[in-house]
């Protein structure tokens, strides 16, 4: 029986990070190292102020707190770390390919062969290493095909161990997972390596929610439930702009619809579209997967999922722009948030960037406050769609460290993410202090109708 004493994942950011600090936590026995080549993400993970942890997860600092130091080290030495461990996470980014064959679809993987070399190269012992990043189907094969061609007698074991957190309530997903899966070879070295991950989960989670399955199933669920979530939120996003059209509310059709048990009420929030670093990824992902297995329909019909959502961000950047009579040229735009959802500083594929592109477009002036994610952040994300220079995007977007002095003066306000902050702000006090008439488009339906129109706002929320 494989006992593990020795953990290092490869990897610390939103997934390796807090998946490694509830596993250290919960396995006071094992140690963990958490390894990455970014020097200021790892100086920042052992920074003595909780507060500077490079991710802004609510829970995340006591749960460091607890482990940190005693049993949970986070370090640059990569090499030193795998020649140490029985175990090997590979929790590195998967982004969507920027070049090349599969370019604007397929998951960039040389992150993932990457380590695998690296693997291969400074192991001296036997390992499990663990596929924790998303990765298309067969991937494992890869890994495999490269770890086992050393040549050094060293024995390897391949698992699939998708993780299904997600950002802001990571630590309680993490905590109380539905399930955790956990896929391997169908031979009894397999069969160990399993049982020898199972084992940590167990420390904290009854066993009837660790599923096991061949690798090949665990990789392509991670795809399937993502592609599933997300298809709810385009589902829903796609009803909205019918409510829009004829009067029905996408709030109240969203509850007549979720009382039914076998819809559930989860996941049907209409919304300015759907963010962050997975769903679209791992759509276009399972999309090209589709298509390269010559899976034409398939491939069609998840894709809608993405054009859907691409359209709802158009969508609600057209609402603004029309309805401030045709023009925002020269306009205060306000933005309440820039995240992807609450309680995350993480604004990958953030809605607002999309939304915030077609505004600037139309030569609008933003001012965004949100209260996690700092301006470099914003401007680093503005400047990698290229469309107008870095000098043009700092002249028009800037931001501010306060709700109030953002929405001061500004023709109308745009709510782009549900910080539960901006539905206690005074808002009669922002209403006497914008230019008449006032407008909020809020884009999470986060506000209550009624006591914005009585305030005297011009009121437009996605779905009413
Ligand atoms: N973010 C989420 O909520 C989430 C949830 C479930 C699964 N995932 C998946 O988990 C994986 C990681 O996602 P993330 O959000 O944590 O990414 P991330 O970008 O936050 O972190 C990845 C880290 O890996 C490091 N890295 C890359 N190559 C390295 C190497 N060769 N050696 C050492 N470090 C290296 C990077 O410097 C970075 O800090 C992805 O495949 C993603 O799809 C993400
Ligand atoms: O009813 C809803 C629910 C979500 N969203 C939006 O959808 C996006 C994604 O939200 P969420 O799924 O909560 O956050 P992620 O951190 O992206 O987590 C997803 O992606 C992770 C990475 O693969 C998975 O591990 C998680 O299970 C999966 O929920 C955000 O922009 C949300 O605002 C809506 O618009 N309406």
């Amino acid at each position: 029986m494989t006992k593990i004493n020795n953990i290092c994942c490869i990897g610390a950011g939103y997934v390796g990070g807090p998946t490694m600090a509830v596993i250290a936590s919960k396995n006071p026995n094992i140690k963990v190292t958490v390894v990455d080549i970014n020097e200021e993400r790892i100086k920042a993970w052992n920074d003595e102020d909780l507060t500077n942890l490079p991710i802004y997860e609510p829970g995340l600092p006591e749960v460091v707190q607890k482990a940190r130091g005693k049993n949970l080290f986070f370090s640059t030495q990569v090499d030193e770390a795998i020649a140490a461990a029985d175990m090997v996470f590979i929790s590195v980014n998967t982004p969507t390919k920027t070049y090349g064959k599969g370019k604007g679809m397929a998951a960039d993987l040389k992150y993932v062969e990457l380590c695998a070399r690296q693997i291969a190269r400074v192991a001296t012992s036997d390992k499990i290493v663990v596929e924790k990043s998303t990765l298309p189907v067969r991937t494992a094969q890869a890994i495999k095909t490269i770890l086992s061609e050393t040549g050094n007698g060293v024995n390897f074991q391949i698992l699939s161990n998708p993780e299904f957190l997600a950002e802001g309530t990571a630590i309680q997903d993490l905590e109380a997972a539905d399930r955790v899966l956990i896929g391997g070879e169908q031979s009894p070295e397999g069969e160990e390596a399993i049982q020898a991950l199972v084992n940590i989960y167990k420390a904290w989670l009854p066993e009837e929610r660790i599923l096991t399955t061949n690798v090949w199933s665990s990789e392509l669920s991670k795809l399937t439930a993502n592609a599933f979530l997300a298809q709810r939120v385009s589902s829903i996003n796609a009803i909205s702009e019918l409510c829009e059209a004829t009067g029905a509310d996408v709030g109240e059709v969203a509850k007549a619809i979720g009382m039914d048990s076998r819809i559930g009420p989860k996941f049907l929030n209409a919304s300015v579209g759907f963010g962050g670093s997975c769903f679209q990824k791992d759509i276009l992902n399972l999309v090209y997967i589709a298509k390269s297995l010559g899976l034409v329909q398939v491939a069609d019909y998840w894709e809608q999922v993405i054009i859907m959502n691409d359209h709802q961000k158009n969508r609600f950047a057209e609402k603004i722009v029309s309805t401030l009579f045709n023009t925002v040229a020269d306009k205060k735009i306000a933005f309440l948030g820039w995240a992807f959802k609450k309680d995350t500083n993480d604004t990958r594929e953030s809605a607002a960037i999309y939304v915030a592109d077609k505004l600037l477009d139309e030569q609008a002036k933003i001012t965004v406050y949100d209260p996690q994610v700092k301006e470099t952040q914003m401007q680093r994300d503005l400047n990698y769609l290229q469309s107008r220079t870095e000098q043009e995007n700092k002249e028009n977007l800037t931001t501010t460290p306060d709700a109030y002095a953002c929405c001061q003066e500004a023709h109308a306000i745009a709510i782009l993410t549900e910080w539960d902050e901006f539905k206690k702000l005074d808002w009669q006090k922002i209403y006497d202090q914008m230019p008449k008439p006032a407008f909020i488009f809020d884009g999470r339906g986060i506000l209550d109708e009624e006591k914005m129109k009585n305030i005297g706002f011009n009121y437009f929320v996605i779905g009413g």
